[in-house]
């Protein structure tokens, strides 16, 4: 299966501008404004940069180990915030907005750097992927999808209803809601986007991918059976787990759309990362989520908690058991 998103986009850094924190403030120089050394242009600092999920076209790599992003107000509102958080070790950096042929981007760390041939996952997380916002919008003002009803049934012919068939679309979260059910993201908080592995081979057709032994064989897969590896994404995992679970930022905000970043690579190197911030959106105060309990329209809650949970679970679970485990578990059983 080859890749659609797998990219080589170099984009060389004149006539760049950035802003760092404000949309208003005039452009300046990028060179004035963005702190780049020249070491910063070296072969390390390069990545094989791909794109394994998200919008075709909304990245462009960049010379010096950072990528430019197409710019969204809410993404960049909370790399803002996240700077400065807890989570600041769980994102990637981020320099603000950098203008380019009029279009707007905001300037991250490219995570690919410091990896060789490196492999990798998106996991997108939470049980719900649209905003509850966008489903009161689509009751005030429905519009159908012809796009979406055509990969509905590409993916599956029997699946839209006859009204839909007449209509040849359908509503967006009618779609989103069907590709949560149809994938593990209904039933475990969390699902597979794509997965590209050091040995050039990238799937991104995981949008049946349901079943908790499907995405372990998936998972396994990816990690190629290291155990160390998969011990490294599982500490890396909790530690972020504890971090979310005391972020006031995390806590007053409805995460939906967002993904983890696995990125491992021969040498032994593992690490995870939050992206994916375009639909991280405030919570009027003083509403807070606890990102568990199951969600009901009104309560914003989104799965994101429970995801990680079950995620976390399912890694332990393909950890090579010790002898005391072994005997523990026949003895429950
Ligand atoms: O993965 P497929 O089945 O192609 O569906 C896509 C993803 O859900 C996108 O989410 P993400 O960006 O998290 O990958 C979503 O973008 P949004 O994030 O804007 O909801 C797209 O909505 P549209 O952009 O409305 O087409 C939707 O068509
Ligand atoms: N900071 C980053 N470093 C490396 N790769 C990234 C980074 N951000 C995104 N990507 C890559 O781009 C893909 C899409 O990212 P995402 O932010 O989810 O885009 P979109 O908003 O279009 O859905 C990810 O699956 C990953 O492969």
């Amino acid at each position: 299966m080859s890749c659609t998103f797998c990219t080589w986009p170099w984009f060389e850094g004149e006539g760049l501008s950035v802003r760092a924190e404000n949309r208003n403030k005039s452009w300046t120089k990028l060179k004035s404004m963005v702190h780049w050394s020249p070491l910063a242009f070296t072969l390390k600092s390069r990545s094989s940069w791909v794109q394994l999920a998200g919008h075709a076209g909304n990245f462009q790599a960049k010379e010096g180990g950072r990528l430019l992003k197409r710019y969204c107000e809410c993404e960049q509102q909370c790399l803002n915030k996240l700077m400065t958080d807890s989570l600041r070790p769980y994102v990637p950096g981020y320099y603000g907005v950098v203008q380019k042929d009029e279009q707007d981007y905001n300037l991250m760390d490219d995570l690919l750097v410091g990896f060789d041939s490196p492999s990798i996952m998106d996991c997108k997380m939470g049980s719900r992927t649209y905003l509850e916002e966008e489903l009161m919008k689509a009751r005030e003002r429905p519009r159908l999808r012809k796009d979406m009803y055509e990969k509905m049934v590409s993916v599956d012919p029997g699946a839209p209803t006859e009204e839909e068939r007449a209509q040849q679309g359908v509503l967006k979260p009618r779609y989103m809601q069907w590709r949560e059910t149809l994938s593990s993201t209904a039933t475990l908080g969390f699902r597979i986007e794509g997965i590209k592995k050091a040995d050039g081979t990238c799937n991104t057709n995981f949008k049946k991918t349901k079943q908790r032994e499907q995405v372990m064989k998936a998972l396994d897969d990816f990690v190629d059976g290291n155990v160390q590896i998969l011990k490294l994404y599982l500490k890396r995992l909790e530690e972020l787990r504890s971090v979310l679970e005391k972020s006031h930022f995390f806590n007053t905000h409805e995460v939906v759309g967002s993904s983890l970043l696995f990125v491992h690579d021969a040498s032994g190197k593992a690490s995870i990362w939050m992206i994916d911030f375009g639909k991280m959106v405030p919570l009027p105060p003083p509403m807070m989520l606890d990102h568990r309990t199951p969600w009901v329209e009104g309560n914003r809650e989104d799965g994101y908690l429970w995801g990680m949970d079950n995620l976390i679970d399912i890694l332990s679970s393909m950890l090579p058991q010790t002898p005391c485990e072994v005997d523990r578990n026949s003895e429950e059983a």
